[in-house]
């Protein structure tokens, strides 16, 4: 298992892609959505970024900056054979928005990913996840990074229509 302080050494990370679709379970099955971001950026990712469950902040478009949940690598409880990157936001949208581009910055690592014995202990535990995320990103060094000019780019960018 990877230290901890080796994968925080690269964070923040800042990315943004195209939402794509997904298998569409975690709505449906987990009543928890994932943004999904397509392969490319997903291969994009710097190698020594390991999977794992992350947390941090997203925007859609020029949209608010919200606190989020992300999960990096194969979802081992579904037994994916692509890596995927998903991202949950803490906030709740008036409608889908797939292929709009989510900008994400990931501040900090919480666990490797897990496979469960049940589909309620896989919920509970992502549950809990979104819990820890909320309390660390309250901390001052995080609530800096949703001001960064990362989010302030993609605002004025797209209403450029660049
Ligand atoms: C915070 C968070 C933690 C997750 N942890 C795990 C995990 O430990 N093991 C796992 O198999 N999947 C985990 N997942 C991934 C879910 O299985 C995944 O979001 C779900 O399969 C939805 O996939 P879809 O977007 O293709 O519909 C996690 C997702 C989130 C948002
Ligand atoms: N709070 C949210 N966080 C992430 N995605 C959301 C949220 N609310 C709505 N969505 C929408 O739900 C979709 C993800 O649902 P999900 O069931 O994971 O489907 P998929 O398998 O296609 O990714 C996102 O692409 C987005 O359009
Ligand atoms: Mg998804």
């Amino acid at each position: 298992m990877p230290r901890a302080d080796c994968i925080m050494r690269h964070l923040p990370y800042f990315c943004r892609g195209q939402v794509v679709r997904g298998f569409g379970r975690g709505s449906k099955q987990l009543g928890i959505p994932t943004a999904n971001f397509p392969e490319q950026v997903v291969d994009n990712l710097p190698a020594d970024i390991s999977t794992g469950i992350y947390y941090g902040w997203a925007s859609v478009g020029s949209g608010d900056v919200h606190k989020m949940v992300v999960s990096i690598g194969w979802n081992p409880y579904y037994k994916n054979t692509k890596k995927s990157m998903e991202t949950h936001i803490m906030h709740t949208f008036k409608e889908d928005f797939y292929g709009e581009i989510l900008n994400v910055a990931i501040v900090g690592y919480l666990r490797p990913e897990k496979n469960f014995d049940s589909l309620e202990s896989l919920i509970s535990a992502i549950q809990g996840d979104i819990e820890e995320a909320k309390k660390q990103l309250d901390l001052p060094e995080h609530l800096k990074v949703k001001e960064d000019n990362f989010f302030q780019v993609s605002k004025s960018k797209i209403m450029n229509g660049h």
